[in-house]
């Protein structure tokens, strides 16, 4: 089969950044073209426009997304985002990649991923249920426990997913709490979700400097994002000994070469409705220095695209673990390799989230809720293997990380597809 080699060329477009990966890996494993076109293909898009009345009274028409990308494994899972860049090209990326990382933890998922249009941080509590209550009711026949479960994702979490959780079960007339994994823990939701996927970052982060032989008590890190999974990676980072010298959100970053106290940061944020903005414990930098301070280990925890080909030669970090879901684009992958720089990539080092979501989905089904300290002892366990997998992969195929945990879920997708025969 033809396919094409990674090129230095620029992908603004997510889906081809994600396939550019994707055609690499299949083209070692020899990937036939049936399965091939199978597995490049998503396996359902909806669009919906959904209205929703506004404070002032005017109705305003949201643009939302849900796309599966696959459901050989399981019934397909993935977040829901809201952000005002949200276009059908990044939630089907989003969902190629959830199908990538279920199958790289080695969980019986699919992958999908969901998205409305719009700036959560400009609206009101009441405009944000209305949203998700109107996007829920037109997904009502996708969604589904047995079906299609989604997640919080960028700018939503525990509370939209519990209007979600309410609109569903009215709309069918039955509580139906395993709808959705993200939930508050009082309507089913899972001790340690919260927590779990900058949990991932941080034993992902510990296994490759163990690799790297790089004592985590003389490292330093940087992290650009202090959202879910910026905020608590730092945290949990500085709990190993790692020294946090440089934080960020929106309102740009902060930088100590003493290193940051992360509670205290979390503190000043939630106190100041979620701002780092006015943070004076430090040296106010761009996000754009942060990613190239030198620290051991970068972790790019916000936005997609922030390592391209214009600054990865800039990169001085030995180890990049990816929180945030395609943050380096497919043109950087080469710079960052010929640069020695092992980048532990999104698809395992941020799959800690998906991988509690499991747990909370099997809690639901049980009807029976584990302790903390179980979900994340199974947690721990399931990245660790993870991780050697694909750390195995890549030596046994002489590739780097990315390409080796492409290898590893392609090869289980496209197996089990064959398994499944009947085409
Ligand atoms: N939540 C989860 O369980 C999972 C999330 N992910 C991925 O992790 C990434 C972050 O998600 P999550 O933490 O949930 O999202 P949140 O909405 O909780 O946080 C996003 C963070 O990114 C910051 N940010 C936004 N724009 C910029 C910018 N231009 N420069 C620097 N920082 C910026 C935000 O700042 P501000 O608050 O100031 O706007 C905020 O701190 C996404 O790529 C997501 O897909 C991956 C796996 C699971
Ligand atoms: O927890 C989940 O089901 C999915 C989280 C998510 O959207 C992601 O891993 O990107």
């Amino acid at each position: 089969m033809e396919v094409k080699e990674s090129q230095l060329v620029e992908h603004s477009n997510p889906f081809e950044s994600m396939m550019s990966r994707f055609d690499v890996a299949a083209k070692i494993l020899g990937l036939d073209e049936d399965t091939y076109n199978m597995l490049k293909s998503p396996v359902k898009a909806v669009m919906v426009n959904v209205p929703v009345t506004m404070d002032n009274g005017r109705t305003q028409v949201f643009e939302g997304y849900r796309v599966i990308h696959n459901n050989y494994l399981g019934p397909s899972k993935g977040g829901i985002r809201y952000a005002m860049d949200v276009c059908l090209d990044e939630v089907k990326a989003l969902a190629a990649w959830m199908t990538w990382k279920c199958a790289v933890v080695n969980i019986p998922f699919g992958g999908a991923k969901g998205g409305i249009k719009c700036d959560p941080r400009i609206m009101s509590k009441g405009e944000l249920e209305r949203l998700t209550r109107a996007y829920t009711s037109a997904l009502s026949d996708v969604f589904g426990p047995e079906k299609d479960i989604p997640a919080p994702d960028m700018g939503t979490g525990q509370q939209e997913m519990a209007w979600l959780v309410d609109e569903f079960s009215k709309i069918k007339g039955y509580a139906n709490a395993g709808v959705v994994t993200g939930k508050p823990l009082v309507l089913g939701g899972s001790r340690g979700r919260v927590e779990a996927t900058g949990r991932g970052v941080m034993v992902t982060c510990r296994a490759a400097l163990n690799k790297l032989r790089i004592n985590p008590a003389n490292a330093t890190a940087a992290v650009q994002g202090f959202g879910n999974v910026g905020s608590i990676s730092a945290k949990l980072l500085e709990t190993q000994g790692i020294k946090i010298i440089a934080i960020s959100d929106v309102s740009g970053a902060y930088y100590n070469k003493e290193g940051i106290n992360v509670s205290e940061a979390i503190a000043y944020s939630q106190a100041n409705r979620n701002s780092l903005d006015g943070y004076r414990n430090a040296e106010k930098i761009t996000n754009e220095e942060l990613l190239t301070l030198d620290v051991d280990v970068l972790v790019p925890a916000a936005l997609q695209d922030q390592i391209t080909k214009h600054n990865a030669h800039k990169i001085r970090a030995k180890l990049i673990v990816e929180g945030a879901n395609g943050p380096t684009s497919a043109n950087a992958d080469d710079i960052l390799n010929s640069k020695g720089i092992i980048v532990v990539p999104d698809i395992l080092a941020n799959a800690g989230g998906v991988t509690v979501s499991y747990f909370e989905w099997v809690q639901n089904r049980m009807g029976y809720f584990w302790t903390e300290e179980r979900v994340n002892r199974r947690a721990d366990r399931t990245m660790k293997e993870a991780f050697e997998q694909v750390y195995q992969a890549s030596l046994k195929f002489n590739v780097n990380m990315r390409i080796a945990a492409y290898i590893v879920a392609i090869d289980k997708v496209a197996s089990t597809r064959k398994l499944l025969g009947g085409y």
